[in-house]
């Protein structure tokens, strides 16, 4: 189903953007809902307002969204006196995980504030009418209780699917569950935003439309000719007195892991390579974090055409990092055993501008925020050698960074 496009204005709308000092991202968010954002360490995007919004569900979802974002900023008048990737006219974005069922967004924010390479602008669409400045709120309890898949049914689910792996099934499957958190009052965007952005520097911190995280993993960014991505699979996380070094180095000689980590890293190259005129990899080595640490590899490449990031997205999507290898039969087991809706975790989220470029970064590491509730999910990558307990415990370090920040640790 895709669903008409909603425009506020009837009349051409005027998007205009200007140099202006950087006053800091995160903090220049006025409400405490609504935030859309996507910074990390200090540079990226944050808007408010809503100029446009389209919604779509579906198989067709990337395509329908793509097609509709061109026939919009197709009617806009546009003075952009910078003309760098994500100023101008910018749609934030975040796709549902799955076919079906699941709704994806693009909101069009009426205030733009970017930093890029320690330039900064300000960009308006419409009249970019001022909001009331609101003070930040942090929850004063939080309570949390089972989500869709309880910690005993995810067990179940990965011991099962770690069976049909065993008996020839699926090389690698992604399984997730889900955590309600419900806090005394409704959660301010901000705080948690804030929270995860001083703890989690080296992820994307991101907001659109309710679906708040801190990802580290970056589906494809688009600059012009030149895309990149940074696939992660293969974690380890603080154990009892384990030095750290010691722990990277165990992740990077494990078998299971740099298995887990082949699978994504292929899933990706393969899906790009037909759109590349060269494509490389770097990789893997370990990127640390305070909850976790990850196999990482870095792809690099330059296309031949100029397909949008959304063409490209609706290629990549899912990577065996979030779905599973071979794709299809993995996600078959996905609705089997996980059986819940993922929603738009794990799907792509970021923003694109007018030119087709962008950054969308897979929703991990997040939760759908309703009002004081909060729903939080985290998943693992499961291969035949995958044990119930210890998937259980790396999905727990996964659920970490959102609770914290939530809690305001
Ligand atoms: C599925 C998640 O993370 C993914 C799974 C990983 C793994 O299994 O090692 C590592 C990073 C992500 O690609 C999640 O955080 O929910």
């Amino acid at each position: 189903m895709t669903s008409a496009p909603v425009s506020r204005t009837r009349h051409r709308l005027r998007v205009r953007t200007e140099r202006a000092t950087d006053a800091g991202l995160l903090g220049r968010l006025p409400a405490p809902t609504g935030a859309l954002a996507w910074v990390r360490d200090g540079s990226g995007l944050v808007g408010w307002g809503e100029a446009a919004r389209f919604e779509v569900s579906g198989p067709d979802r990337f395509a329908a969204a793509d097609r509709w974002w061109r026939e919009f900023t197709a009617t806009l008048e546009v003075e952009d006196g910078l003309g760098v990737p994500g100023s101008g006219p910018v749609a934030f974005v975040s796709l549902a995980f799955a076919d079906r069922p699941g709704r994806s967004v693009l909101v069009v924010p009426e205030v733009v504030a970017g930093v890029r390479n320690g330039q900064a602008w300000l960009t308006t669409v419409g009249d970019g009418r001022s909001t009331e400045v609101r003070p930040v709120r942090r929850p004063r309890t939080v309570r949390y209780s089972d989500g869709e898949l309880s910690v005993p049914a995810y067990r179940e689910a990965v011991r099962a699917a770690v069976a049909r792996m065993r008996a020839g099934g699926p090389a690698k499957v992604v399984l997730a569950h889900d955590l309600l958190a419900v806090a005394d009052e409704p959660i301010d965007h901000r705080f948690v935003l804030e929270g995860l952005a001083r703890r989690y520097p080296e992820c994307w911190v991101y907001a659109v439309d309710g679906l708040i995280g801190a990802t580290p993993e970056l589906l494809l960014r688009r600059s012009g000719r030149v895309v990149d991505s940074r696939v992660l699979a293969g974690t380890t996380w603080p154990h009892d007195g384990v030095p750290d070094d010691d722990l990277a180095a165990a992740l990077l000689s494990s078998a299971k892991d740099r298995e887990e980590h082949e699978y994504a890293v292929a899933s990706l190259t393969g899906a790009l390579r037909p759109f590349c005129a060269s494509l490389s990899v770097e990789g893997p080595s370990v990127l640390r974090l305070p909850n976790v640490s990850h196999l990482s590899s870095d792809v690099i490449g330059t296309l031949t055409g100029t397909p949008s990031l959304l063409a490209l997205g609706a290629a990549l999507h899912p990577t065996a990092a979030v779905g599973g290898t071979p794709r299809a039969d993995a996600l078959a087991v996905i609705e089997e055993l996980e059986g819940m809706d993922r929603g738009r975790y794990a799907g792509p989220v970021g923003w694109i501008d007018a030119n087709g470029d962008g950054e969308l970064g897979v929703a991990l590491r997040c939760a759908q925020v309703e009002g004081a509730t909060a729903r939080l999910f985290a998943g693992c990558g499961l291969v035949a050698e995958s044990d119930p307990d210890s998937e259980v415990r790396e999905a727990h370090a996964k659920l970490r960074p959102f609770r914290e920040a939530l809690e305001g640790m």
